[in-house]
Parts: structure tokens; sequence; C-alpha cells
């Protein structure tokens, strides 16, 4: 991909889902579901995990989201499987989010953002998950670099774990929740995009109350929804969770798809199942 003239990741992602669906697949190599593929706890077992997703989805699902942290408990040898799987996703024609959780102050952000975003990083995927509790502002150099090379940017906003209502239903002193005021940054970023900002927020499916208590009309941009299969939410919260915002949503599933495998054939039926499953209730 010729990075710096490249479509813009809203645009790629809408022609994406459109063809293959609205669904992105988690590549979470858990040692448990090493295990249960008949694989070792070590980086030979974490490459042929990697590699059999990606042979078995890259071709089938719009999105695949591998997860950094399973690949850097290797060091650099996990991270050179990083790298390989963010090429091979990108060669089977789906799209990459790398979920990498980064957030630190601005100058070590522009560091995070060359890694991540940057133009031949061999690190960046389509787009790539920023946490922005340190200050949304804090996420300028990445947000930058990521317009100019036509990437994505996924936000934290309400995450799907039970900890974080904690930091993101706090309200601030404008009466606004901090998830809220994430919510309002990432609109400001896409304001007047068509048909769809690149940058998004990550709002779990298992949050209840989304629609009721925070107001999503403005985003423009993609929701990734992790939490269906093993977090507990299912296809059919979806309409209740994200209300009106549902034509937005990007639902994620990890290891209810991985735990399907080790075979290929497993893993697509696995992934077109839970495709199904959200497709009919986000009514696409
Ligand atoms: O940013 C994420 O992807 C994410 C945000 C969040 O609020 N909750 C959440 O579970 N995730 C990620 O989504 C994936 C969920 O995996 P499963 O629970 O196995 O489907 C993991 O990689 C999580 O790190």
């Amino acid at each position: 991909m010729n990075a710096l003239s490249a479509e813009s990741f809203g645009n790629r992602l809408r022609t994406t889902t459109s063809a293959r669906g609205p669904l992105c697949v988690g590549i979470d190599p858990h040692p448990a579901l090493l295990a249960k593929w008949g694989l070792d706890d070590d980086v030979a077992g974490l490459e042929r995990f990697t590699l059999t997703t990606v042979e078995a989805l890259a071709g089938q699902v719009a999105v695949i989201k591998p997860q950094a942290a399973f690949f850097e408990r290797f060091g650099s040898a996990g991270v050179a499987v990083l790298e390989k799987a963010v090429a091979g996703i990108r060669e089977g024609g789906a799209l990459s989010i790398v979920d990498a959780k980064r957030g630190d102050i601005g100058s070590t952000m522009a560091a995070y953002a060359d890694a991540f975003a940057g133009a031949a990083s061999p690190l960046a995927g389509d787009a790539v998950t920023v946490s922005p509790f340190l200050g949304f502002g804090s996420l300028r150099p990445l947000l930058d670099l990521a317009a100019r090379t036509g990437r994505g940017v996924f936000v934290l906003a309400l995450t799907s774990n039970p900890e974080g209502g904690q930091v993101q239903h706090a309200v601030n002193g404008d009466g606004r929740t901090v998830a809220q005021t994430v919510i309002d940054a990432v609109a400001a970023e896409n304001a007047g995009a068509q048909p769809l900002g690149s940058v998004g927020v990550v709002v779990g499916a298992t949050v209840t109350g989304v629609g009721r208590e925070h107001d999503l009309s403005a985003l423009n941009g993609p929701i990734l929804a992790p939490g269906i299969g093993a977090q507990g939410a299912t296809a059919d919260d979806l309409k209740a969770v994200f209300g009106p915002a549902l034509g937005q949503v990007l639902p994620n599933s990890s290891r209810e798809v991985l735990g399907a495998g080790p075979t290929v054939a497993g893993l697509r039926e696995a992934a077109s199942r839970t495709l199904e499953a959200v497709s009919s209730a986000l009514g696409s």
C-alpha cells in the first residue's frame, strides 16, 4: 500500500464491511488456546496459531485484530510474528486493527505514532487502538500521522471490563462523563468526513445503558464493540446496547471464534456463524 496516498481508513472500512459483513475477529493467542490447539506456549506455537488464523480468515472476514500483548510476551521474536500477521492480513484482503492500547504524553506518543501509523512501519496495520486517559490531546501526534497515512485510530471510551466505569463514568465539571468527552472529541475529528470518519471509539458490547447515558449521534465514525462471546455479551444484546448507533458498530469476537480451531475449516465455520448472528442483530 502506498500509505501516503491511500484512501482513508473510514472509506476502506465501509467498503470492506459492505463486501464481507460487519465482523472483526481478534487474534488473541492465550496460553490456554495454544494448549487447546495442541501447540506449545512458545514462539513456534504462537506463529502456527497466528498464521493458521490468518490463512483461515484473512480472505473471509472484514477485519482482524491481533492483540499485541500476546505477541510481546515472547519479546522481539513474538513481535516479528505480529508483523507477519499484519502483512498476511493485508495480503488476504482484510483490514487489520493492531490492538496495542497505547497512550503516553504527546512527545512519546509521536514515537508510538511512527510505530503504529508510520507509512513504512511493519507494525502498522490499517488501524490501532489507543488509550485517551492521559488526556485526549496527548493522542494528537498519532491522530495527525494516521490521518496523513490513511490509517484509523480506535480510542477507548467505554471498555468492556467491569472496572472501566470507575474512570469512564466519572462526571466532569461540565456535567459530561469522561467517556462522553472522549466520544465528543472523536466526533470533532470526524466532522465532515464522508461516508465515515477514520477515528473510532471502543465501546464494549457488555456495557449497559450506552444509548441512555451517552450520546453517539455526532460520532460519524466506527464503534468497535468487543465482548461478544467469552465476555458474555451476545449478538442479540447489540441492539439494546447501541440503539440508534447500531449502523456504525463493528462487533469483535476473539476467543469464541479461535476456540473452534485448530482447523481452517473450523475457524471459518465459527466466523461465519458469528457473522450471521451479528449481521442479523445489526440488520445488515
Ligand atoms: O480494544 C479492545 O479491543 C478491547 C477493548 C475492551 O473494552 N474490551 C476488550 O475486550 N478489548 C479486546 O477485545 C478482545 C476480546 O476478546 P474475547 O473476549 O476473547 O472476545 C481482547 O483482545 C481485548 O483486549
